[in-house]
């Protein structure tokens, strides 16, 4: 059950096995397995030793057993173990599917423990390893500060108060200034605990308190939490911003980022370009909605291809998209545009009946105008432009190289 749960829901690929032996050779592939689920009663083996052998093995362990007396309870404590979960509770399915998303998420996640104290800072860290989320260690509020600077992908930070130079409150006072809550969470530990110093870390800007010394299971659960509500609001900004169909950027997240571009390109030129697929409703007519659903995803997937990290592209709407790109002029615009034109053109997209169909796209190119409005205004002219024209081109204003004007001018 635990299997077909964690498989069907999550689509990750699982091994079940039903003795240590079996286990030992599955595990004897190195990177090949990242979480253990595992029983208590396996038939060549004691408790203790399936505890000890998974615990070896340098991933997290989830017991998952029919009892939880005592002697469990005291066997997953005294090792390294992240949780006991109890079969056939009502929810435990659940919480089991929950656990491994969250184990697997971690991986992909940077934490940082910020502790004068070696001691303290060890068992955070090594807590929160063995949960799988990637750990670097701070014993000062400056070292925070460069550690956060250095690896982008910290998402969690966990500090102490009392620190020589810089105290806990100042370091999140400082992270804050530049580290929003829908892209990091903290977490404050202290020993003291008092009410004040509680309401002073949620104050300066902290997600979540905990208190030393702290248990495991509190830990697991403070932490999952926080990061699991970084994960929602992650989903609800996507959701707020992106095409569902196609997973390009909207048209409103394009207006709220094309601004910033648009300004970024101002020193070296920017071109925006207004891209859409010729006859679109004759794939409809022919096809059906769904191969045409195909053959914007296609379209989407080549633009996505096509773009520079500084570019910003969009699906603008039914089978439009738009891409500006900061940088671009003249010749070098009429190029870019051109190539990803002949990309989509010679691209087969593929339908589920095993056919095969081709299309093309008409680009109207806008590389100067008097702000974003006015350059999407052009390059929508220009669009009309390339489809009254015969369709399959790129059509733009000011596509001439800066040293092809400068010669032209001379002459005059
Ligand atoms: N499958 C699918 N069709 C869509 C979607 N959005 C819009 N359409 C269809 O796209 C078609 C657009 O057709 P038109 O604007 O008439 O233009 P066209 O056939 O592409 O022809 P030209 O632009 O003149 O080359 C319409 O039939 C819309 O119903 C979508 O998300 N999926």
């Amino acid at each position: 059950m635990v299997a077909t749960a964690v498989g069907e829901r999550l689509g990750l690929p699982i091994t079940v096995v039903t003795s240590l032996a079996q286990a030992r050779v599955e595990l004897a592939q190195p990177g090949r397995y990242f979480l253990v689920f595992t029983g208590l009663v396996l038939a060549d083996a004691a408790p203790d030793d399936i505890l000890d052998f998974f615990t070896g093995c340098g991933m997290p362990v989830v017991v998952v057993s029919g009892v939880y007396d005592e002697s469990v309870r005291q066997k997953v404590q005294a090792r390294q173990i992240v949780d006991c979960v109890l079969k056939n509770t009502p929810g435990s399915i659940d919480y089991l599917v929950w656990l491994a998303q969250r184990l697997e998420r971690n991986r992909r996640i940077g934490a940082l423990v910020v502790d004068d104290s070696p001691s303290a800072r060890v068992l955070a860290a090594g807590a929160l390893r063995l949960y799988g989320f990637q750990v670097t260690e701070a014993d000062s509020g400056a070292a925070a500060l460069e550690a956060l600077a250095l690896h982008p992908s910290i998402r969690l930070v966990i500090t102490d108060y009392q620190m020589p130079g810089m105290d806990g409150l100042e370091l999140i006072r400082r992270l804050r200034a530049t580290h929003t809550r829908d892209r990091l969470s903290i977490i404050g530990i202290s020993g003291s605990g008092s009410a004040p110093l509680v309401a002073q870390f949620l104050k300066h800007g902290a997600n979540d308190f905990l208190h030393k010394p702290w248990s495991r299971e509190e830990f697991f659960c403070r932490v999952s939490q926080n990061v699991d509500n970084l994960d929602l609001i992650g989903t609800l900004q996507d959701l707020a911003t992106r095409d569902f169909l196609t997973g390009l950027p909207n048209r409103r997240h394009f207006f709220d980022r094309g601004a910033q571009v648009y300004q970024a390109g101002q020193e070296d030129g920017v071109a925006a370009g207004m891209l859409d697929i010729d006859h679109f409703k004759h794939i409809n007519d022919t096809y059906g909605h769904d191969a045409g659903d195909l053959a914007i995803k296609a379209v989407a997937n080549a633009v996505a291809r096509h773009v520079r990290t500084q570019d910003l592209a969009a699906r603008f709407g039914g089978e439009e998209f738009v891409v500006l790109a900061p940088g671009l002029q003249g010749e070098d615009a009429r190029d870019y545009f051109e190539c990803l034109r002949a990309d989509i053109g010679a691209m087969p997209i593929a339908l589920p009946d095993g056919r095969s169909i081709h299309l093309t796209v008409s680009i109207g190119v806008c590389t100067s105008a008097a702000g974003l409005s006015a350059m999407l205004a052009e390059a929508d002219r220009q669009l009309y432009v390339a489809k009254a024209g015969g369709r399959n081109r790129v059509e733009g204003s000011s596509m001439v190289r800066a040293t092809d004007r400068e010669a032209l001018m001379l002459a005059v």
